[in-house]
């Protein structure tokens, strides 16, 4: 390092960026920012680097005519410098043709490829500049094509739909049309197609569409775009040319993109070879005494199914364990694991094992879970990213490691989707003992497929599934009412004041001010803010994710005369509770896992010279500059989606008609089985009603096909008409029962300002769901 204008003394620094080829020897030029990483210390993030290009004549002369451009000797390189005396590089590239008397045609075109691939990166990035793009997707286009980038956006800026990640059709569609390419042409239709292919995988979770719903999706598409008919023929001839192509896949009119299809195809090859494949044989006499012994130990008596739960996990190389909450899985898990030990003779304390590896590994998908995992059964447990060691959910460009160990259990599976399915099964060596856990009956994964669902319905896998609840003895209604509406009913006392659950009827407007005067209640009896969590399955509107945030932070967490950190509509404080939205393995922080704001530091005194906001996620320090705070969001209130595989003691779920579009039966369940202790319901019962009564779709997937089992047509296509299944008479009867619903609480846009509705709740009622004050 010869030069810089920061403070930094070291010669040596490493540089961290996307950056071309880099040549030995040659020197170069590095913009960026000096940056700590967590694991490799100080080093330069690069924005935009340069080779360093000697500028005067001799100089030039002595470059030109170097081995870096065969052919050209000195005298040639002469004349060129002459003909350019100044600018000379970008004059070349700019107007090569200016050197057809002194180079033959041939000679011209391979020196100025050669200069170029040297020397064109920032012009073609300069140009590049005008379509927009982020700036990081520019270096992804250079690298790719390098001197042939703009051609390639010239001619066919479809091409980057395929092969630029973070480009999408809209993108490319406008650049196309800026460069006058034609609404109706092949390239286009093809762009189109692999679009919607992708972003109905995406928006729906379905791994693959039917036939006809692209065409008619992409026609859609395509129209809407640029005003332009588009011919269905020659978009079904489109769909054949990118099948022949192998850019999509089929299974008879099934469509897939390719990753998806791979990916199911994947799991399939992994998970057949252990399909009814018995790793190891016990007689009964033996598993009885191996039974007692566990009992004994934990000081429980397990029931038959559960008994059969862990035979079947002894004696099967894969099994499924599914169940509702309090049914038993940890229970069973923690059984299983002992039994295990016992069979196989393992030392159950991890610090014995300084040169081998842990022979039992627990993961999940979520921080959250694998921590409670370790908590519940004192041994280790790392989520799936970690395990695999992947570095972030971009999972096509990770490889990830072989999982070691003889002994597999995952958690919480419902979550993964089947990416992430894929790739763990193709790490799990032959002779491992697999084990899933989850509730089938809780939402599906966030990202495409349906696995956990799709494997409980192929009879080849040994599996239990475990429905006596054994929490009730512990004076618990909430699991009552999870069981309930798993199955399809509301409780008739689904209304009525519980120790542990409540109901108060509120509209949409009223929400955000019902949910303000509980938390004054939770604050007023010494609770932590934390401890209280509102799930709502939306973002927008007054009961919105959002304004809920904006109302429960005034509360828990005041500006006073503290610094705060705007960003697009939120602002951050000291105290906060922050969500983390993605996964950063590299710093150990998950989607879905929950910090707090521990110092928000201005970028005065930073070394990034942006903003910094400072978290702590369960102890493990996290620093953000602002450039990456989209990564986090305030969570007092998260979504029902975000909140799956977490636990908090005491839940709020409100359920309005303006969510209506979300309301569905697993998706209430997944919010009420996240409380421990206390559970809110605030809405109306018509939506709670209508939530329950309706059976969210399934989602077309093909794995369980691919195991050569049918799938009957009503299930691929869920409960289309369970909009108009009637819901529970009982509950009609008993909704008004208890309910406190004064005229004054409807706002009207008269009385929006003046009325302050106060909840149906007395203080005895906080009393007795938060304890005294
Ligand atoms: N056979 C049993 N006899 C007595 N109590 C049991 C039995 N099985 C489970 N329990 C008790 O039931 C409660 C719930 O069990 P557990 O936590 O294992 O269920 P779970 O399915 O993991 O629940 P969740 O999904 O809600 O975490 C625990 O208190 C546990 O001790």
């Amino acid at each position: 390092m010869t030069d810089t204008n920061t403070d930094f003394s070291d010669s040596e620094i490493v540089v961290n960026g996307i950056i071309g080829d880099v040549v030995e020897g040659e020197s170069y030029k590095f913009y960026g920012e000096l940056t700590n990483h967590p694991k490799y210390g100080e080093q330069l993030k690069v924005s935009t680097y340069e080779k360093n290009v000697p500028t005067s004549g001799a100089g030039l002369v002595k470059y030109l005519s170097s081995e870096h451009f065969p052919g050209i000797g000195q005298k040639t390189a002469e004349k060129i410098v002459a003909i350019f005396p100044e600018n000379t590089i970008d004059g070349i590239l700019d107007e090569p043709e200016r050197l057809s008397g002194v180079l033959t045609d041939v000679k011209l075109k391979a020196f100025v490829k050669r200069l170029s691939e040297n020397h064109g990166m920032e012009k073609i990035l300069s140009k590049l500049a005008k379509y927009e793009l982020p700036s990081k997707i520019n270096f992804q286009i250079y690298e790719l094509y390098k001197e042939d980038t703009l051609e390639v956006i010239k001619d066919n800026p479809y091409q980057l739909v395929f092969e630029i990640k973070g480009i999408g059709f809209k993108k490319a569609d406008k650049i196309a049309e800026d460069e006058g390419i034609s609404a109706t042409s092949d390239a286009r239709i093809q762009a189109g197609l692999i679009h919607t292919v992708l972003t109905n995988s995406l928006e729906i979770g379905d791994t693959y569409i039917e036939a006809r719903d692209l065409l008619e999706k992409t026609i859609d598409l395509l129209e809407s775009a640029r005003n332009v008919e588009i011919l269905p023929n020659q978009v079904v001839e489109n769909i054949n040319f990118l099948l022949s192509d192998g850019k999509l896949q089929a299974n008879d009119t099934k469509i897939f993109e390719n990753s998806l299809y791979f990916a199911e195809d994947g799991i399939h090859q992994r998970l057949s070879k252990l399909a009814n494949r018995i790793s190891e044989t016990v007689d009964a006499d033996k598993f009885d005494t191996i039974i007692q012994e566990v009992e004994a130990a934990l000081d429980i008596r397990y029931d038959s199914l559960q008994k059969d739960a862990i035979y079947k996990a002894l004696t099967h190389q894969f099994f499924i364990l599914t169940g509702g909450p309090g049914t038993g899985k940890t229970t069973v898990i923690k059984g299983i694991i002992r039994a295990y030990a016992a069979l196989h003779k393992v030392d159950l304390n991890p610090d014995n094992y300084t040169d081998d590896v842990f022979p039992i590994v627990q993961v999940a998908p979520t921080g959250r879970a694998a921590r409670r995992m370790n908590e519940l059964t004192s041994l280790p447990a790392a989520t799936i990213h970690r395990q695999l060691g992947l570095n972030s959910d971009d999972l096509e460009d990770d490889f990830g490691n072989d999982l070691s160990g003889s002994l597999l259990i995952v958690d919480e599976f419902s979550m993964v989707d089947t990416w992430l399915a894929n790739k763990l099964f193709a790490a799990i060596p032959p002779s491992m003992t697999v084990i899933l856990v989850g509730d089938a009956d809780q939402l599906p994964s966030v990202g495409p497929g349906q696995v956990f669902a799709d494997l409980l319905k192929i009879p080849d896998f040994a599996s239990v599934k475990l429905d006596k609840i054994f929490r009730q003895g512990e004076g618990s209604t909430i699991t009552n009412l999870a069981h309930g509406i798993k199955d399809g009913q509301l409780p008739p006392d689904f209304t009525a004041k519980k120790p542990d659950r409540s109901y108060i009827e509120s509209n949409a407007a009223n929400i955000p001010n019902y949910i303000g005067q509980i938390a004054s209640a939770w604050l007023k009896r010494g609770n932590d803010p934390f401890d209280l969590q509102v799930l709502i399955p939306m973002y927008k509107g007054i009961a919105g994710i959002n304004h809920v945030n904006k109302v429960l932070q005034e509360l828990f967490n005041p500006l006073e005369e503290r610094l705060e950190f705007a960003f697009q509509e939120t602002v951050f404080r000291q105290g906060d509770k922050v969500l983390h939205l993605v996964n950063e393995a590299a710093l150990d922080v998950f989607n879905g896992d929950i910090g707090e704001i521990t110092d928000l530091v201005p970028a005065k005194y930073t070394e990034s010279k942006q903003d910094e906001i400072v978290m702590s996620f369960d102890g493990n320090e996290v620093i953000y500059p602002r450039g990456e705070w989209y990564k986090i969001t305030l969570a007092y209130a998260m979504s029902i989606h975000k909140s799956q595989g977490s636990e908090f003691p005491s839940v709020i779920v409100p359920m309005v008609s303006s969510y209506s579009r979300m309301l569905e039966r697993n998706l209430l369940y997944t919010a009420i089985t996240r409380a421990k202790q206390s559970l809110i319901l605030l809405g109306d019962s018509r939506s709670f009603q209508t939530a329950v009564a309706r059976q969210g779709a399934n989602r077309k997937t093909y794995l369980v096909e691919r195991f050569g089992i049918e799938v009957p047509e009503s299930e691929v296509h869920g409960d289309q008409a369970a909009e108009t299944v009637e819901p529970s008479l009982v509950v009609e009867e008993v909704v008004s029962e208890n309910v406190t619903a004064p005229e004054s609480y409807i706002l009207t846009e008269d009385n929006v300002t003046t009325i302050d509705p106060m909840i149906g709740l007395t203080e005895q009622d906080f009393e007795l769901f938060f304890g005294q004050s």
